[in-house]
């Protein structure tokens, strides 16, 4: 400790690191390479920035919910050019009882008829490098807006290559007619074999793979972009960086050496979450995802102090679980109810001006701080329903017409499969107290445990429901073997969402075909203990039965929880800012050193050290004083000297990059002009 004070005074050196500078206003040199590149980056658009700064002014717009009387009802379609799945070819759909449908492998070779060597050589047999066999591209060709030069395909009249353009989607379905997902990309090429079908005069296209297909990809790409950002956001916030602190002394008439004025630089504003509860999807997200606080205000002269930065509120809806990207396993926080706030960034401290840092020993510092940096981390979003009972059910099974018989909620309603894409909410009320949320999710097909069609996207909305019921399609040919298919998704997508109690709900009884398989469907259910409702729901027949029977099964199954789980604990909400909190009060005793040997670098490493190197202002000739002092202080001195360092070597501590340099007298570091050092008293480090 003495010896750094010492050899200042005597050489004039910064002894033991001459050099000492900030990396980022040195610009040669000594760079390495984890120097924060950010800083290094040029800023390509500057009017970007100029324009960030109302950003956190508007918060995301919440939806407007359409009018459901009492109901909430989360219908939204997104916009077109969003998605393509709703608008399918209905030759092409495919439905859980399809599977017993005669397969479309047997039908191809009747539409082709000249290149059918071909295509078994080529494009059946071929080398699909897929996991899932065989792929069959329908052209989305129902599209009444359908635009021939925005969806342009090229084909390459030997190669028979067709290139991709987005915007428009293509559906994929394997040989037994199996949904696998969406092209949607730009420039995914497949290799097609067109066929004109003289009759309708429809284009049949099979299918054969260049590569770009992986499993992954295909579920990657077969959620539309507005499904995605439904319920998933990645978001950045950050806190304001703390304002910094000033030097000035104070100036006045008949007040000789008024002494130093400095004030504080002001707090930086927070990051908050609030749950909105007129909020139903994390949409808002896709248009605004970075979240920056303001920066507190610099200190002033005449001991005025920095004004707080203003916070910003991040708006979430209900059921919203928050993660911090990149560390999906560990959760954050779960915000279920409205209202609910929770404090997840707070800002930097303002730095200290010279007047804070005056005292006995030291009346006229010339010393102010930096602000401290605000905290910034990368989100994950994830927004989880918070319905009791969800209606589940192949594609076109009738499960938003069961939700707009029961309750106010107005969701689309149309014969083709995946008329649902977000799922609604419907709020069904018995009398004043009895009320219960029910969701009706988008259809499922076999392959969605494994993200196929909507895939896990919605079937994760499950998972907070009480009860089910399960719609079966009465109309559809094999209506007990959707009902198990439907049953064997649930299962493999989660074992825990089989075990949910429910109810099973035959739909479409006005149809001949649906009333006759009836009884064999009651049948084969009973004999293994399941006693299926049967209804009609665009009449309105046996839905009453089918509710009430999911509500007592709510019912019960509420009770059993209670007791089984009984209160829950108060959830802290401000966990993760405590969490920041901790980690910048570690103290600056602790650290760690790490040496590259191939470099001759020494990096030490500990939060209390960098905090206190990014806060330390270098324009001030006293603060490099204070700074050789606390390293002394603190120990890293006499353990770098233990470690061996060398003349020479280079010293890295947060920001600074500094050389490392022998005072003339090392050997007798500890007791040369002891008494200098301590004259001085610098304010304790927090
Ligand atoms: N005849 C008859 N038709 C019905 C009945 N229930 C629903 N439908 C029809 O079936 C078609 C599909 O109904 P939706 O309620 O949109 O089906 P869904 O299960 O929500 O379909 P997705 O949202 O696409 O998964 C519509 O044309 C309805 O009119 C019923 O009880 N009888
Ligand atoms: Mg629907």
């Amino acid at each position: 400790m003495a010896a750094v004070a010492a050899s200042i005074s005597s050489t004039g050196l910064f002894s033991p690191y001459a050099l000492a500078r900030p990396k980022t206003h040195n610009p040669q040199p000594h760079k390495l390479s984890n120097s924060n590149s950010k800083r290094k980056q040029p800023l390509r658009n500057p009017n970007k920035f100029k324009t960030q700064s109302n950003r956190y002014k508007s918060p995301p717009e919440p939806i407007v919910l359409s009018p459901g009387g009492e109901a909430t009802t989360y219908t939204r379609l997104p916009p077109k050019e969003d998605f393509s799945v709703p608008f399918l070819n209905l030759s092409s759909v495919v439905k859980l009882a399809d599977s017993a449908l005669p397969k479309i492998q047997n039908e191809i070779p009747d539409l082709i008829s000249e290149d059918e060597d071909e295509v078994e050589e080529e494009g059946v047999n071929g080398n699909l490098n897929l996991n899932y066999g065989e792929l069959e591209l329908f052209e989305d060709d129902s599209d009444s807006d359908y635009d021939e030069e925005e969806y342009e395909s090229e084909v390459e009249e030997d190669s028979e290559v067709v290139r991709f353009k987005s915007g428009k989607g293509v559906n994929v379905k394997d040989r037994d007619g199996v949904y696998k997902g969406i092209v949607k990309e730009d420039g995914v090429s497949a290799k097609l074999y067109v066929v004109d079908d003289e009759d309708d005069g429809k284009s049949v296209n099979i299918y054969d793979t260049e590569g770009e297909f992986e499993e992954g990809e295909v579920k990657e790409k077969g959620v539309p972009a507005v499904m995605r950002c439904f319920d998933r956001a990645k978001i950045y916030v950050k806190a304001g960086d703390g304002g910094n602190g000033v030097v000035a002394f104070r100036r006045e008439k008949y007040v000789p050496l008024g002494g130093p004025s400095g004030g504080n630089g002001g707090r930086g504003g927070n990051v908050y979450v609030e749950v909105d509860g007129s909020m139903n999807s994390l949409l808002p997200f896709r248009n605004s995802l970075h979240f920056r606080a303001l920066k507190g205000s610099h200190g002033q002269g005449r001991s005025q102090d920095g004004a707080k930065g203003e916070d910003v509120v991040v708006k979430v809806p209900p059921g919203t679980v928050i993660r911090q990207a990149g560390k999906e396993e560990v959760l954050l926080l779960e915000l279920l109810h409205p209202g609910q706030r929770a404090l997840l960034l707070p800002g930097g401290r303002g730095g200290r001006g010279n007047a804070s840092f005056r005292s006995g020993t030291n009346k006229v510092p010339r010393i102010a701080e930096n602000g401290e940096a605000g905290p910034e981390m990368w989100l994950e979003l994830e927004l989880k329903l918070v319905a009791d009972v969800g209606i589940v059910g192949a594609p076109n099974a009738g499960k938003s017409t069961l939700l707009s018989v029961i309750s106010a909620a107005q969701p689309t309603i149309a014969n083709y499969p995946f008329t649902t894409l977000l799922p609604n909410l419907g709020v069904v009320s018995f009398d004043y107290d009895s009320t219960m949320v029910v969701a009706d999710l988008p259809g499922l097909l076999e392959g969605a445990h494994r993200g196929f069609g909507l895939g896990h996207e919605f079937l994760r909305h499950t998972e907070r429901c009480s009860a089910l019921v399960h719609v079966v399609d009465g109309s559809g040919l094999q209506p007990e073997l959707e009902f198990d298919a439907l049953r064997l998704e649930l299962e493999l997508f989660n074992p825990e969402l089989s075990e949910k109690p429910y109810v099973v709900a035959y739909n479409k009884m006005d149809l001949p075909e649906a009333y006759e398989k009836w009884p064999s469907f009651k049948e084969t259910l009973e004999n293994r203990g399941i006693e299926p409702f049967c209804m009609s729901a665009v009449k309105r027949e046996g839905t009453h039965e089918v509710i009430c029977a999911a509500y007592e099964l709510l019912r019960k199954s509420k009770g059993e929880k209670e007791e089984f789980e009984g209160p829950k604990d108060l959830v802290n909400l401000n966990r993760i800012a405590e969490m920041v909190n901790k980690k910048r009060s570690a103290s600056i005793n602790d650290f760690e050193i790490l040496h590259d040997s191939s470099s001759n670098t020494w990096h030490v490493v500990g939060s209390g050290l960098q905090r206190f190197v990014q806060m330390t202002n270098w324009r001030y000739m006293d603060s490099e004083i204070r700074f050789q002092h606390v390293l002394e202080a603190c120990g890293v001195n006499k353990s770098l000297i233990k470690l061996g360092v060398k003349e020479g070597d280079t010293v890295i501590i947060g920001e600074m990059e500094m050389v490392w340099r022998h005072s003339a007298n090392i050997s007798g570091l500890s007791n040369v002009k002891k008494d200098s050092v301590d004259s001085i008293k610098w304010p304790q480090w927090k």
